[in-house]
């Protein structure tokens, strides 16, 4: 069996960068080429100050420091990549079709038909290609058709192999995964061979009996069921957290009490504002059109759901701020903390600090907003893409701030939507006395302490409690 030298992967991003750079540090007889289309992207990866990459990981620039331009580049030159590479990984984005058949529902596979075709057009050597990204279930025998009608003599293995980092611990998730998937043709010795290449990469430091083969279908569908799993987790507490708000229970303690059964396990259980990021809606979307392809419309709704529960959370948690401001909050200042996702990235896809920030702007209040890792222009774009009112009318109403005690000055209230452990660490007392009385806290994370909070004089609504 020939033994793996080279590896290409398509896409420099969230997925593509970590994954590879941790590839490349535990197997430095491979030379791994990380490439993409956007210049900038790439540039930023090569940047000599490491505060510059393109993605904020806790850990990930030790690695690029210790790897790149040792057995891990970053480069424009994709056809280079593909060509020199023995396996190739496809770790371009999927997002949700924003146009035609499907749209608002179905994944974009786009970027991934131009990856088989670049694939196709330049390889002169037989390769392993691999589905890195989140792809619908079937989308190997899309790749397999574009590929194997090439007529150039070169053979590939088309392999699914999903990635399950979750974001601010991505280095942690792939230094010690749960498990590695790997689906490929288990059928023929050639389908064997190359799920034993890859598996062999991740021997190299994932326990063998945590790497999973099945066929390519299984997988390719396992991704998408572990994030609606995950997501349905999350709308199921958040379900409660409304009917604890109602009834004086504490959705704290509630999580706590059903997360010592061993059947149900305490994580993912925390109430918050809703969840966002570039996954869990796009994945259940995604699967609720393939459900509804497949004539499963009872399927189809019942994974819908999840994403309406979590959109409903995300509406409460700003009507809540409105009606305690005595029902309007028309050029009042509002602060809020956090705009990414969730702690420990500065990803701000889905999150739901965007759509909290849309209501209250359409309610005419005045943001100021701050967030340790997201820059001022990715805010600005984020709410500028909502296309709900002009560019000009939000630079009107939002302000960024770099600093706490700038942002939360004069302010009526303050909404806490991502779970950044400094702000725990703030000194609320100072900030209480700088805003106008009295003060709100509406803490979507639950990080802060209720009591010590009202001791101070604040007014504080955590979720579901
Ligand atoms: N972000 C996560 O935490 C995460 C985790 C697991 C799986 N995934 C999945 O991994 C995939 C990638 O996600 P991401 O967050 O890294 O996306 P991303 O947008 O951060 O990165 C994708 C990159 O691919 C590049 N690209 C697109 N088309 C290209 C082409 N034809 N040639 C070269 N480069 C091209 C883009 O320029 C971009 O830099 C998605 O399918 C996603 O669902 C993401
Ligand atoms: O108890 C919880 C856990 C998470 N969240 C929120 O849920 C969202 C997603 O969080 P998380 O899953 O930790 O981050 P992601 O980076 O989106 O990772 C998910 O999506 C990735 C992309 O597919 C998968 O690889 C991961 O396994 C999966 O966890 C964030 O807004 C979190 O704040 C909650 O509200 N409550």
């Amino acid at each position: 069996m020939k033994k793996i030298q080279k590896i290409c992967c398509i896409g420099a991003g969230y997925v593509g960068g970590p994954t590879m750079a941790v590839i490349a540090d535990k197997c430095r007889d491979i030379q791994v080429t990380v490439v993409d289309v956007n210049q900038d992207r790439i540039n930023e990866w090569n940047s000599e100050d490491l505060s510059q990459l393109p993605v904020y990981e806790p850990g990930l620039d030790e690695l690029i420091l210790r790897n790149r331009n040792n057995n891990l580049f970053f480069s424009t030159d994709i056809d280079k990549a593909i060509d020199e590479a023995d396996m190739i990984f496809i770790s371009v984005n999927t997002p949700t079709k924003t146009y035609g058949i499907g749209k608002g529902k179905a994944a974009d596979l786009k970027y991934i038909e131009l990856c088989a075709r670049q694939i196709a057009k330049v390889a002169k050597s037989d390769k392993i290609v691999i589905e890195k990204s989140t792809l619908p279930v079937r989308t190997a025998s899309a790749i397999k058709n574009i590929l194997q009608n090439t007529n150039n003599g070169v053979s590939f293995q088309i392999l699914s192999n999903p990635e399950f980092l979750a974001e601010g611990t991505a280095i942690n998730d792939l230094t010690y995964p749960d498990r590695v998937l790997i689906g490929g043709d288990i059928h023929t010795e050639e389908g064997k061979q190359a799920i034993d290449l890859l598996s062999q990469i991740y021997q190299s430091w994932v326990p063998q009996e945590k790497i999973l083969t099945t066929n390519i279908w299984s997988s390719e569908l396992s991704k998408l069921t572990a994030n609606a799993f995950l997501a349905q987790r999350i709308s199921s507490i958040n379900a409660i957290s409304a009917l604890c708000e109602a009834t004086e229970a504490d959705v704290t303690e509630v999580s706590r009490a059903i997360g010592f059964d061993s059947r149900i396990g305490p994580k993912f259980l925390n109430a918050s504002v809703g969840f966002g990021g570039s996954c869990f809606q796009k994945d259940i979307l995604n699967l609720v059109y393939i459900s509804r392809s497949y004539h499963l419309d009872e399927v189809a709704d019942y994974w819908e759901h999840v994403i309406l529960m979590n959109d409903y959370q995300k509406r409460r948690f700003a009507e809540k701020i409105i009606k305690t401001l005595y029902n309007t909050v028309n050029d009042k200042k509002i602060a809020l903390l956090g705009w990414a996702f969730k702690k420990d990235t500065n990803d701000t896809r889905e999150s739901a600090a965007i759509y909290v920030a849309d209501y209250l702007l359409n309610e005419q209040a005045l943001l100021s907003v701050y967030d340790p890792k997201v820059t001022e222009g990715q805010i600005f774009t984020d709410v500028n893409r909502l296309g709900t009112r002009t560019e000009k009318e939000n630079e009107q109403r939002l302000q960024v701030h770099n600093e706490i005690y700038d942002t939360v000055k004069g302010t009526h209230a303050i909404a806490v939507l991502t779970e950044w452990d400094e702000f725990i660490d703030f000194d609320w007392k100072r900030i209480y006395e700088s805003m106008e009385k009295p003060a709100f806290v509406f803490d979507g994370r639950n990080i802060l302490n209720a009591s010590k909070m009202k001791a101070l004089g604040f007014i504080y609504h955590g979720i579901g409690k």
